[in-house]
């Protein structure tokens, strides 16, 4: 049988994609999101995505997170080839794998913090507890609050825990900050790096903020669908530390 996995992928890259692009729709209505993206990240990394609106930041991620499908190229997770996979194999992937956090929380209005997290918990092939997960974002004495009862920080921590309490190997965020001030902004950021530290999970965070690339390990500047810059960091700043 023909091997699928080109040599150059290595186990410690979470994510390969060769020549990937999506477009949207057909003929003159067509929008090319991403234009032959070739990309390494290695497992393990924090990474932020950078670009103007519209360069296919999201689109990227979408495709890495298994709720997308690109258009062509291919894109691999630890050796597996996401983009041969089919809608069931998909599904495993992302129930197995993948953590997301949205600009909006997507909160359960009408449940507890905790009880929000147990949704995820509860569905998870390894979950850690539902406490433990709000322990490690600093919400272990806000369990029994509602939504309405946290400021939008923690909602978006609380949303953070419940995205890792299945203990994924990659996160995904995508604008997880864009809906806060930048003083509430910089605790989420550092329940990220800290959760990324002590976890190891691989965590892409997408923003618009730019100084938020000084906290991590590397920084893909898009634009018009592409890579322009990859910037490693050799030294990764606390959220603290950056001005905003
Ligand atoms: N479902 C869709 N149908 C048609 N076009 C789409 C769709 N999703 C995204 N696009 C287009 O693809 C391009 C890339 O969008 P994408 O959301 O990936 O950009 P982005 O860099 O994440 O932008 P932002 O920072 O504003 O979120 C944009 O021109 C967008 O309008």
């Amino acid at each position: 049988m023909e091997q699928s996995t080109p040599p150059e992928i290595s186990p410690e890259h979470a994510f390969v994609t060769t020549d990937l692009s999506k477009v949207y729709g057909e003929g003159a209505a067509a929008v090319h999101a991403l234009r032959g993206v070739d990309l390494e990240i290695p497992a393990g990394e924090l990474v932020v995505l950078l670009g103007p609106s519209g360069s296919g930041k999201s689109t990227l991620l979408n495709i890495l997170g298994g709720i997308d499908r690109a258009s062509s190229g291919r894109a691999f997770f630890k050796g597996d080839e996401l983009t041969a996979m089919n809608d069931r194999q998909l599904t495993a992937y992302r129930r197995r794998h993948v953590g997301f956090v949205f600009q909006f929380y997507n909160l359960m209005p009408s449940l507890t913090a905790l009880e929000n997290v147990d949704l995820v918990a509860e569905i998870a092939i390894a979950p850690m507890s539902s406490m433990e997960a709000l322990d490690m974002v600093g919400l272990k004495n806000r369990a029994t609050h509602f939504p309405s009862e946290l400021s939008g920080g923690e909602q978006q921590r609380v949303a953070i825990a419940r995205a890792i309490a299945k203990n994924p190997t990659v996160l995904f965020c995508d604008e997880p900050t864009g809906a806060l001030d930048s003083t509430t902004g910089v605790g989420v950021l550092k329940a990220l790096q800290d959760l990324n530290t002590r976890l190891g999970t691989t965590t892409l965070i997408i923003t618009h903020a730019a100084a938020t690339a000084a906290m991590a390990d590397r920084v893909i500047h898009f634009a018009d669908g592409q890579i322009r810059e990859v910037v490693k960091n050799d030294y990764k700043a606390s959220p603290d530390d950056i001005s905003w």
